[in-house]
């Protein structure tokens, strides 16, 4: 079976890998079985994603010797007692080194999935199958894995990038709207930090995007694809300009902690994040008004967040975004912008001018 679809590529030398993008992809054995070693498989979903594709994923791989592990689904399951449910599965079943990694799902079960593969038996290989949007569009892509701690985001992981990532556009189908607009939120990111021609796209493409045509989403996820492998084949292991992936993500790893995870969508989160971001921005007089105004109306635009959550007292921010990953001897840096498309990682702003951004509520409302 060959289905029609569009391939990129992230160059990484000999780890450089195929994303394969387009409708009914989960279904083509020909796009999994280059990319699978030796004759096991497992396939890690959860119990959400496992009634609708994952009949459809072992059809696809017959032949071969699979396993499944289903886990409970959510992001506070993100944690290490499920994470290690991975690892009894394996063992029970007398996987080897030899075997492949299946991650069917959203991020969390990339994540997941790919930091189980990381670590079993020292390092196994795992193909990603992206089936929400955000994972789609980001978390399937660079080889970020890893789990949560109740004290901070992504704690614990690690850098394994997949052998391919096989994403079906049309598992979007049956994708909740709340979930299609988390994901909405990292493709507004690739705008805001790199591209603003995507960014003046994104906002004349929107009611398409929310509608869910298909040529629009599939444009959407092709050139967040190809904005984030660009990226991370220039520095995989965000020694630089990777950091900027990060935009909103201080800010809104540190409302998922507060919330304990699962209460705030991840997306929305960032999507609340990036809006904290430019307002900081705006503060120190970096981007003006209209500009904050506009990056708040298009992130609204797509029923996301645009404010925090009122109830985190500033400590607890600050507490939070004490631990966040790109804390440089003991100095927070966070991704702000200069205009649409420009971003950058600084430590040049003044507590008080970030304590006010944590309480947008007080803050001057921006220009309509
Ligand atoms: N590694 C990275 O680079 C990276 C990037 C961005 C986000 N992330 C991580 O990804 C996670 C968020 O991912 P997410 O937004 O995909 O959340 P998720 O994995 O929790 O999936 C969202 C919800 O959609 C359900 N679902 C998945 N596919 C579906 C489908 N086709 N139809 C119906 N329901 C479906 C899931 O079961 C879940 O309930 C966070 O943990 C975040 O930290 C990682
Ligand atoms: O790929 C990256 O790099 C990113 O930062 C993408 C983010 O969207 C993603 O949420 C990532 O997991 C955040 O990474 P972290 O290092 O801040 O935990
Ligand atoms: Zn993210």
């Amino acid at each position: 079976m060959k289905t029609p679809h569009r391939t990129l590529q992230v160059d990484l030398a000999d780890r450089s890998y195929p994303i394969y993008i387009g409708p009914g992809l989960i279904d083509d054995s020909g796009l999994y079985r280059p990319h699978i070693a030796g004759s096991r498989v497992m396939i890690v979903t959860n119990e959400t994603v496992a009634p609708l594709y994952l009949a459809r994923v072992q059809a696809a791989l017959q032949g071969l010797r699979l396993g499944e592990v289903i886990l409970p689904d959510g992001e506070q399951y993100k944690d290490l007692a499920t994470w290690n449910r991975i690892f009894d599965a394996l063992l029970a079943q007398r996987f080897g080194r030899d075997c492949t990694l299946i991650a069917l799902g959203g991020g969390v079960i990339g994540d997941m999935s790919g930091f189980a593969a990381a670590c079993y038996q020292r390092g196994v290989p795992f193909i990603q199958v992206p089936t929400t949007l955000l994972a789609q569009v980001d978390s399937s892509v660079g080889g970020k894995t890893g789990i949560n701690h109740p004290a901070g985001k992504n704690m614990i992981g690690a850098f394994h990038q997949p052998r391919a990532v096989i994403a079906d556009t049309r598992t979007l189908d049956t994708l909740p709207d709340r979930e299609l607009a988390a994901g909405l939120a990292e493709v507004v990111k690739y705008g805001l930090i790199r591209d603003p021609a995507f960014f003046d796209w994104l906002e004349a493409n929107a009611g398409a995007l929310l509608a869910r045509d298909p040529a629009a989403l599939a444009e959407a996820i092709e050139r967040s694809c190809r904005n984030k492998a660009e990226v991370v084949a220039a520095d995989e292991l965000e020694a630089g300009q990777r950091a900027l992936l990060n935009l909103g993500h201080t800010f809104g790893h540190a409302i998922e902690a507060a919330r304990g995870y699962g209460d705030w969508l991840h997306g929305e989160a960032v999507g609340a994040g990036m809006v904290m971001a430019a307002d900081l921005s705006r503060r120190l007089g970096w981007i003006d008004s209209d500009t904050l105004a506009r990056i708040r109306r298009v992130i609204a635009g797509f029923g996301l967040p645009v404010d925090p959550p009122p109830d985190i007292p500033a400590e607890r921010w600050l507490e939070l975004m004490a631990v966040d990953k790109k804390v440089q001897d003991g100095t927070l840096r966070l991704v702000l912008l200069r205009g649409i498309g420009d971003a950058l990682v600084t430590a040049e702003f003044g507590t008080d001018d970030l304590v006010a951004t944590l309480a947008p509520t007080t803050a001057p409302a921006p220009a309509p």
